[in-house]
């Protein structure tokens, strides 16, 4: 065993041992990894606010991955009852694939409990214990930040840290408000989360050395790839793939083609697995309207303002596949 592993390894111990855990009980998570600095400490417990599509994959890739407790918080009860859900169908299709054993799956849920977000007893109970939140609410500034000042007020631990799936918003301008802005950085999964390879990794202005080390960690034991961006709007995926995006709502607008038609041309003739147009119903019309505005306030250039017809279409309610009527009906 290499010293700098036996350090860890007493490390992580004692931490363990704060939470009831036996450091053999978290598989591959309990090593460090050897890009990481000795001061990063791994999470054994994480918080993930806001149980959509996007907060209940990487809750699975959590409990499932790298085998570590997660509790899920939101503020509507049928937004947890329906992660509940998706999760329990998700483990019961890798059993019949026989990717998971039976006894997998239920050591899988038995990782993962839910609570609203406005039980207070719940919160003071959970919120001080969790190492590592990483937030998935809507794609707004004021509902993010309100969820990063309930997490403080519940007790967080001023050594967790707060990660956040934005999709575009500023890391920087999330953290100036938090106390220890050094513990806020950016981990934008992709969608759906238990099957996309990549997580992007944005480091805010003041983000430290040792919150990327603890994120890359659980990247890893997740399973997942990392790209690193700058913290400019949009990120680098979303500052190429979200015009893109828009400019197929034009083009539909414009009557240049047909959904279907975009769709294909796009699909057979670039070989994607998805047009631009069942792309966007598939990630939801208003997280895609919510960063084309940022791209367009931030970056200050009438190239990125939102197509009316996309934002006709989250006015009246249509958000794609998720409320069953986008581009296309489900
Ligand atoms: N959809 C995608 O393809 C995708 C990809 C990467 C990142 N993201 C980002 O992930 C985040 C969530 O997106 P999503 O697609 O999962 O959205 P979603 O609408 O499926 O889920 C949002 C969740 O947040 C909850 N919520 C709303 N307000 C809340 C509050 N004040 N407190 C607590 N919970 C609250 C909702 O109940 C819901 O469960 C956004 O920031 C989005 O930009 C989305």
């Amino acid at each position: 065993m290499s010293s700098a592993w036996a350090l860890c390894a007493s490390r992580r111990a004692v931490r363990l041992s704060q939470y009831g855990l036996r450091p053999e009980a978290l598989g591959s998570w309990s090593r460090c990894s050897s890009s990481s600095s000795a001061s990063a400490s791994a999470p054994v417990r994480l918080g993930v606010v806001g149980c959509g599509q996007m907060g209940a994959g990487i809750a699975i890739v959590a409990a499932r991955h790298a085998q570590i407790e997660v509790v899920g918080l939101d503020a509507y009860p049928a937004s947890l009852d329906r992660a509940r859900q998706f999760m329990k169908d998700w483990a019961d299709k890798e059993a019949k694939k026989g990717r998971m054993s039976s006894e997998e799956v239920v050591a899988f849920m038995g990782r993962v409990k839910f609570h609203e977000l406005g039980d207070s007893a719940a919160m003071k109970a959970e919120v001080p214990r969790l190492d590592f939140v990483i937030e998935a609410v809507s794609e707004n500034l004021d509902t993010k930040r309100a969820v990063f000042d309930a997490l403080q007020s519940a007790g967080l631990r001023a050594d967790s840290v707060l990660a956040s799936n934005t999709s575009s918003i500023s890391i920087t301008k999330l953290a100036a408000q938090v106390e220890r802005p050094e513990r806020v950085i950016g981990m934008h999964f992709m969608n759906p989360v238990p099957v996309m390879p990549l997580v992007e990794v944005i480091r805010g202005l003041r983000t430290d050395q040792t919150t990327l080390d603890t994120t890359l960690n659980l990247v890893t034991a997740m399973k997942k790839e990392h790209s690193t961006s700058a913290d400019r709007p949009g990120f680098i995926a979303n500052r190429i793939l979200m015009p893109y995006i828009n400019e197929a709502v034009f083009a539909l607008q414009e009557g240049v083609g047909t959904a279907e038609d975009i769709d294909k041309t796009l699909r057979l003739g670039t070989n994607v697995p998805m047009g631009p147009l069942t792309l966007a119903d598939f990630i939801g019309l208003d997280t895609c309207l919510s960063i084309m505005q940022v791209l367009h306030r931030d970056l200050g250039d009438s190239k990125y303002r939102p197509a009316p017809l996309l934002v006709n279409y989250v006015e009246a309610g249509w958000l794609g596949k998720k409320t069953k009527r986008g581009f296309y009906a489900y």
